[in-house]
C-alpha cells in the first residue's frame, strides 16, 4: 500500500472508532496535516450526526467548513470528548512529536482539553525513541536568537524554519541532532524556557489511542 492509501485506511478506522458514539451534540476536537486531512473529508458523511468541531489550525477550520461542518471556538465549547490528529513520530508510550505542519500549540492546547486523544498514523512514524524527526519549538518571534542558544546547551541543532509564521503569529525552530531519552522530562524543560510558546513533544499528554496503518492492516495500539 502506499503512504496515502495508508493514511486513508487509519482515517477510515478513527471515523469507526467515534461513529457509535456520536451524538447530536458532540464537538469534536480535530488536528491538521494531511492524515487529518483524509479524516475530515471522511467526517464530511457523518455531518448531520453531531454538531460541530473545534479546529487546531485555520486550514483544518477551512478544510470543516467547505464539508459544511461548524466550526466552534474552544472557550465556548470546554471540552472535547476525542481529538483526532496525526503524528510526525510516536512510541510504543504514545508519546509523539507534532509540529512538522506548524500546528503545534493549538494541536496541544485542544489536545489538552480532549477526553480522549486517537492518534492516526502510518506506520513509517512508529519509531523506538523520538528524535529522527526534528522536534519543532513554537517562539516568540524577539526570542527566537535567545531560544536556541538555550536549545544547543540541551544538545540540539535548532535551525530556523524561514518563511513560516503560525496562526499564532510566531516563529518555529526545529531542533535536529536530538534525540530525545524522557520525553516527559524534556517537554517540560524546553517549554521553561523564556519566549518559548510550545515545544512538538506531545509526552505530559500523550495519545490515548494509536491507530497504525501498515501492509498488515490498521492496528489499534493503547499505550504501554
Ligand atoms: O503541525 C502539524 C501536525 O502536528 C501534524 O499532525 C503532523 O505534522 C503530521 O502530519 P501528517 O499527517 O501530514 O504527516
Amino acid at each position: 500500500m502506499t503512504q496515502d492509501e495508508l493514511k486513508d485506511a487509519v482515517a477510515a478506522a478513527a471515523i469507526d472508532e467515534i461513529e457509535p458514539w456520536l451524538e447530536r451534540d458532540t464537538i469534536l476536537g480535530i488536528g491538521t496535516g494531511s492524515t487529518a486531512n483524509r479524516f475530515i473529508d471522511r467526517l464530511a458523511r457523518l455531518r448531520d450526526d453531531f454538531k460541530g468541531a473545534v479546529a487546531s489550525s485555520e486550514a483544518s477550520a477551512e478544510r470543516l467548513r467547505g464539508h459544511g461542518i461548524e466550526v466552534f471556538e474552544l472557550n465556548s465549547v470546554g471540552t472535547v470528548p476525542y481529538y483526532i490528529d496525526g503524528a510526525d513520530e510516536v512510541n510504543a508510550h504514545l508519546h509523539m512529536i507534532k509540529g512538522g505542519g506548524a500546528a503545534l500549540t493549538r494541536e496541544k492546547i485542544v489536545a489538552a482539553c480532549a477526553d480522549r486523544f486517537i492518534c492516526i498514523a502510518d506506520a513509517s512514524k512508529r519509531v523506538e525513541r523520538l528524535g529522527d524527526f526534528p522536534l519543532p519549538v513554537e517562539v516568540i518571534p524577539m526570542a527566537r536568537s535567545y531560544v536556541a542558544r538555550e536549545l544547543v546547551k540541551l544538545g540540539a541543532d535548532p535551525v530556523y524554519r524561514e518563511g513560516v509564521v503560525t496562526d499564532n503569529g510566531n516563529q518555529i525552530l526545529d531542533c535536529y541532532e536530538f534525540m530525545i531519552d524522557d520525553p516527559v522530562a524534556m517537554e517540560a524543560r524546553i517549554n521553561a524556557i523564556v519566549g518559548v510558546v510550545t515545544n512538538g513533544l506531545f509526552a505530559a499528554r500523550g495519545a490515548d489511542v494509536l491507530l497504525l496503518g501498515s501492509d498488515a492492516g490498521v492496528e489499534r495500539l493503547t499505550s504501554a
